[in-house]
C-alpha cells in the first residue's frame, strides 16, 4: 500500500487586502503556490502587482488577511524576519552596489548568510567560504567570468547579478519584480534561462512581468490582477482563453 504525503504550499495568501486612506489597493487576494512551482503575476499598470509583493515581503502591513510562508503565518513579521524564514525578493529598481565588483556584491550576501558582518572592510583576503559560495552563485547565473564593477554591467547582467545575490542568501521562495524591465531584447533569452534554472534549484518563484511571452513560457500558472483583485489564477493556456481576462486585460494590450 502506498502512503501519500501531503506537502503544503510554499507560499499562501488568504483574503489579503491593503488599504491606503480610502483606497483599497489589494482586495481579498487568495492564492497558494506549491513548493518548486513558478507562478506569474500579470495585469495592467496599477493593478496592484507590486503592492501584492510588498504585502508578501512585509514592506507594507496587510490591512486584513494572512501571509503564510512554508506553512508559517508571517503576516505580522518584519521584512528581515521573513527573509530569515526563507523569502527573497528583487525590486524594479536595482539594489546592487554599483562601485563594488560583481564578486563583491554576491560575497556581501554570502558573508551575511555564513554569519559574518556586512562590512566590506572585513573581507577575508584569500578564498574563503563566502568567496567560494559567491563564485558558485555567479556560475549559476552565468556571470562567473565577469570581473567588472556591478555598475558597468548591462541591465540584463545586473538582473542576473541580483539573482545571484538572492541565491547567496538561500531563499526558498523568490519574488521577482519585473526582471525584464529595461533589459535589451538580445539579453532577454539569457535572463529567461537563468530564471528557468531557479526551478531546477528547487526554488519556488513568483514573477511579476509585463513581457507576456516570457512569463507565459516560464510559469506553470498565472495570476491575473485587475483593480487590486485576483481576476483569475490558472495555467497559461487557460488564462489566454479566459474571456474575463481577455476583456479586462489581454484585449487592452492585443
Ligand atoms: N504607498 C501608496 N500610497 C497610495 N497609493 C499607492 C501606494 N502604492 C501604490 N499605490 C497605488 O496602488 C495602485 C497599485 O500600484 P502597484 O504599483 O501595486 O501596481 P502594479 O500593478 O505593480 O503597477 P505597474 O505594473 O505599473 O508596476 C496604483 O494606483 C498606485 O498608484
Amino acid at each position: 500500500m502506498t502512503q501519500e504525503t501531503t506537502v503544503g504550499p510554499a507560499l499562501e495568501v488568504v483574503d489579503l487586502s491593503w488599504q491606503v486612506g480610502g483606497a483599497r489597493i489589494v482586495r481579498d487576494v487568495s492564492l497558494a503556490v506549491a513548493p518548486g512551482e513558478m507562478v506569474g503575476v500579470i495585469g495592467p499598470n496599477g493593478a496592484g502587482k507590486t503592492s501584492l509583493f510588498n504585502l508578501i515581503s512585509g514592506i507594507n502591513p496587510a490591512s486584513s488577511g494572512r501571509v503564510l510562508l512554508l506553512g508559517r503565518d508571517v503576516t505580522h513579521r518584519s521584512v528581515a524576519s521573513r527573509a530569515r524564514d526563507g523569502l527573497g525578493r528583487t525590486f524594479q529598481t536595482s539594489s546592487l552596489f554599483p562601485r563594488l565588483s560583481v564578486l563583491e556584491n554576491v560575497r556581501l550576501a554570502a558573508q551575511q548568510r555564513l554569519g559574518g558582518t556586512l562590512s566590506i572592510l572585513q573581507f577575508p583576503r584569500s578564498a574563503d567560504d563566502a568567496t567560494r559560495l559567491a563564485r558558485e552563485m555567479l556560475d549559476v547565473v552565468q556571470l562567473g567570468s565577469r570581473r567588472t564593477a556591478a555598475g558597468d554591467l548591462s541591465h540584463g547582467d545586473k538582473r542576473k547579478l541580483e539573482i545571484a545575490v538572492l541565491l547567496a542568501q538561500d531563499p526558498s521562495v523568490i519574488l521577482l519584480d519585473e526582471p525584464m524591465a529595461g533589459v535589451a531584447h538580445a539579453d532577454v533569452p539569457g535572463l529567461t534561462e537563468v530564471i528557468r534554472d531557479l526551478n531546477s534549484l528547487g526554488k519556488t518563484v513568483m514573477i511579476v512581468e509585463h513581457h507576456l511571452e516570457v512569463v507565459l513560457g516560464l510559469v506553470s500558472r498565472v495570476a491575473v490582477m485587475h483593480h487590486g483583485e485576483l481576476l483569475a489564477f490558472d495555467e497559461p493556456g487557460a488564462i489566454m482563453a479566459n474571456p474575463t481576462v481577455q476583456s479586462a486585460y489581454l484585449g487592452d494590450i492585443a
